[in-house]
């Protein structure tokens, strides 16, 4: 009845996003930025130290830095803790008494809280529109596109993104600065995103910059080296550039941190790209090493 406990899966890749069926693109002019329910009572289902929710984390505040250099207002939605059954409504069949009564369970997570200026919305429904000033606040403001972030992917940020085009709101959800109950889940709602009703994208395309212009630290063969000797606790000169570093000891979850370290700096590789040829000379050409 109440949330599932989420094993840690890696956010997926832009190579891995769905054809989207329209062509828009973000125009900071008419765009708000939605924080969705990125409330600690939801986020306590996943291991918040891990993939998805790092990276997560990393790519709202790369959002929310965006917002504020353009102008683009930012509005984070909250379920409110300790709702009756009346007011809880089908939720309480669903997923029963949801919040409890306790304002820590409640509060927007630190790691994006939000900042002066931003609005706060309290939520009640699936969509972030229902039972809120949402559309209002869209409208008063001249604006008709909601970049969509937060979770849970295929629940309130799939039935908001619906809910907007039904309102005729161009929804774009970030692929990447979304969470979900799994990998499956996430990708399925944005699969149906992009066919139904917005466009799927990702930080870097909204946020308009490349990777290595995030950190200005260009990918080496020796970093790359180093990275993996600092994960295995060896030296550097000992990791082999063309053996398995399975058989070195780095599994799946050591290779996740580094997928999510990389990608968060705006690397375009994916986990299982990294995984499929676990050696420093591939992942040197899938980054581009010098
Ligand atoms: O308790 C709730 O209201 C919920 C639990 C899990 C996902 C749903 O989006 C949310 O409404
Ligand atoms: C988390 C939540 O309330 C939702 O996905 O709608």
């Amino acid at each position: 009845m109440g949330l599932p406990r989420i094993p840690s899966y890696p956010m997926p890749a832009a190579a891995e996003l769905p054809a989207n069926r329209v062509d828009w693109t973000v125009d900071p002019s008419r765009a708000v930025l939605l924080v969705h329910d990125l409330q600690n009572h939801f986020l306590s289902a996943f291991d918040t130290s891990a993939a998805p929710v790092t990276e997560l984390f990393a790519n709202v505040n790369r959002l929310r830095a965006w917002a504020a250099e353009h102008g683009v207002p930012v509005v984070y939605s909250a379920q409110p803790g300790g709702q009756s059954a009346e007011q809880r409504g089908l939720q309480q069949d669903f997923w029963g008494p949801g919040i409890p009564d306790d304002p820590r369970a409640a509060a927007v997570a630190d790691a994006v809280a939000p900042a002066e200026g931003d609005r706060l919305l309290t939520k009640w429904k699936y969509s972030a529109f229902v039972r809120t000033e949402l559309d209002e606040l869209l409208r008063e403001q001249g604006r008709d596109e909601l970049v969509i972030t937060g979770v849970y992917t295929h629940i309130g940020v799939q039935a908001t993104a619906c809910d907007a085009w039904m309102r005729d709101i161009r929804a774009f959800v970030v692929a990447d600065a979304v969470a979900d109950f799994g990998a499956d889940e996430h990708r399925a709602a944005l699969t149906w995103v992009a066919g139904r009703c917005g466009v799927v994208t990702g930080t870097d395309a909204v946020v308009g910059r490349r990777g290595r212009e995030v950190t200005g630290m260009a990918f080496t063969v020796e970093r790359i080296r180093a990275e993996v000797a600092d994960l295995l606790g060896e030296d550097p000169a000992d990791i082999p550039l063309d053996e398995n570093l399975a058989d070195w000891g780095l599994d799946s979850v050591r290779l996740m941190a580094l997928a999510e370290r990389w990608r968060a700096e705006g690397a375009e590789v994916a986990f299982l790209q990294l995984a499929e040829r676990p050696a420093v000379e591939a992942w040197a050409e899938l980054l581009g090493a010098s």
